[in-house]
């Protein structure tokens, strides 16, 4: 069968033999992913016809208000990993501490943990603009069937099994990896099903878009703005473009496919940056690695940095492997 063809189930299944320890576990866990995408898809694109627009009223322990759809989304992946008790464990950017789960069938427990940002770029949720859901997955440290601990969550980027994102845009895609390279599946809404559309995805090795908030300019480490002056310079290929859309996944699914760098720089507000380290940066680092790109706080790379909080947040520059080299000189 042609690849182009096969859908996302086909694949999961072809490609199960690759996974280290394989017992159909993770592609069941791939699975339910790919469920709950499709139901927060369906809410998602009916936005502005029923009630899921506009905060929630509560505030997360980022200090965020929550979107509805923030919620939303959070319930649907949070339930249809609980009913398959397919996890040990569940870390959500929007749930104050991780959740456990125990297997009723005392034969089978899991080995799988799973931390997701339910809805990323909430800031466009209201005004129709693309958003997305971030999942990243590792496998338990913790002996199997005792509960989880924080131990479990707290693993640096590099222990990861699988990553991925769904895009909800133009068009609906999932977008994963196991460590074997990223492949992108586009979702066909009259069946239901995903179909691989994108094999094999690959940053350019260097590209002519720079993505960050050029509002929080003044705010900015110096390195960054000598960056940001770089690729604005009428020299060589540049000036660069500047895209942001403000959703994390969105832009960096274009700087895969045209070649860019998205940065998310800590400043004189934000010592940190904004970007949570477990549920944002360490699975689009993966992805970023796994596709020929690279992924660093400015200076360390993402997927070598140990975690010591469920919600630490780290700069983040991430993108085709040249630019962010020269963001990193810059850096220095
Ligand atoms: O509005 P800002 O400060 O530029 O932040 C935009 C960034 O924040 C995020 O929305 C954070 O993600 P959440 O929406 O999941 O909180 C990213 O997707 C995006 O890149
Ligand atoms: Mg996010
Ligand atoms: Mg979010």
């Amino acid at each position: 069968m042609d690849k182009k063809n096969s859908t996302l189930g086909e694949f999961i299944i072809e490609n199960q033999a690759s996974f280290q320890y394989s017992s159909g576990e993770l592609s069941k866990l791939i699975n339910a992913l790919r469920l709950a995408a499709k139901v927060v898809n369906h809410e998602v694109n009916k936005a502005g016809l029923i009630d899921i627009l506009g905060a929630a009223g509560d505030t997360n322990i980022q200090g965020e208000d929550q979107q509805k759809l923030d919620v939303l989304a959070n319930e649907k992946f949070i339930q249809t990993l609980k009913n398959r008790e397919i996890v040990c464990g569940i870390a959500s950017e929007e749930e104050d501490s991780f959740i456990s789960i125990n297997s009723s069938d005392e034969r089978h427990q899991n080995k799988y943990v799973v931390l997701i940002d339910p809805l990323d770029g909430s800031s466009n949720i209201d005004v129709n603009v693309s958003v997305g859901t971030i999942f990243s997955i590792y496998r338990r440290i913790t002996p199997v069937g005792t509960p989880v601990t924080l131990e479990d969550f707290l693993q640096p980027g590099k222990n990861q099994v699988a990553a991925g994102y769904i895009i909800y845009g133009t068009s609906t895609m999932l977008v994963y990896t196991t460590g074997h390279g990223v492949n992108g599946f586009t979702l066909n809404p009259a069946i239901g099903t995903f179909y691989l559309s994108h094999p094999d995805m690959q940053f350019p090795e260097t590209g002519k878009i720079y993505s960050v908030n050029e509002g929080n300019y003044i705010h900015f480490p110096q390195g960054v703005k000598d960056y940001i002056k770089y690729c604005q310079k009428e020299e060589g290929d540049r000036p660069y473009t500047s895209r942001y859309i403000g959703s994390l996944v969105s832009d960096f699914h274009r700087n895969m496919i045209k070649g860019g760098i998205y940065m998310y720089p800590k400043s004189s507000m934000a010592s940190n940056g904004k970007l949570r380290l477990l549920y944002e940066c360490n699975p689009m680092a993966f992805l970023a690695e796994q596709a020929n790109g690279k992924a660093s706080d400015g200076h360390q790379r993402i997927l070598d940095i140990q975690p010591t909080e469920l919600h630490e947040r780290v700069p983040f520059f991430c993108g085709s492997r040249k630019m962010v080299e020269k963001a990193e000189e810059f850096m220095k």
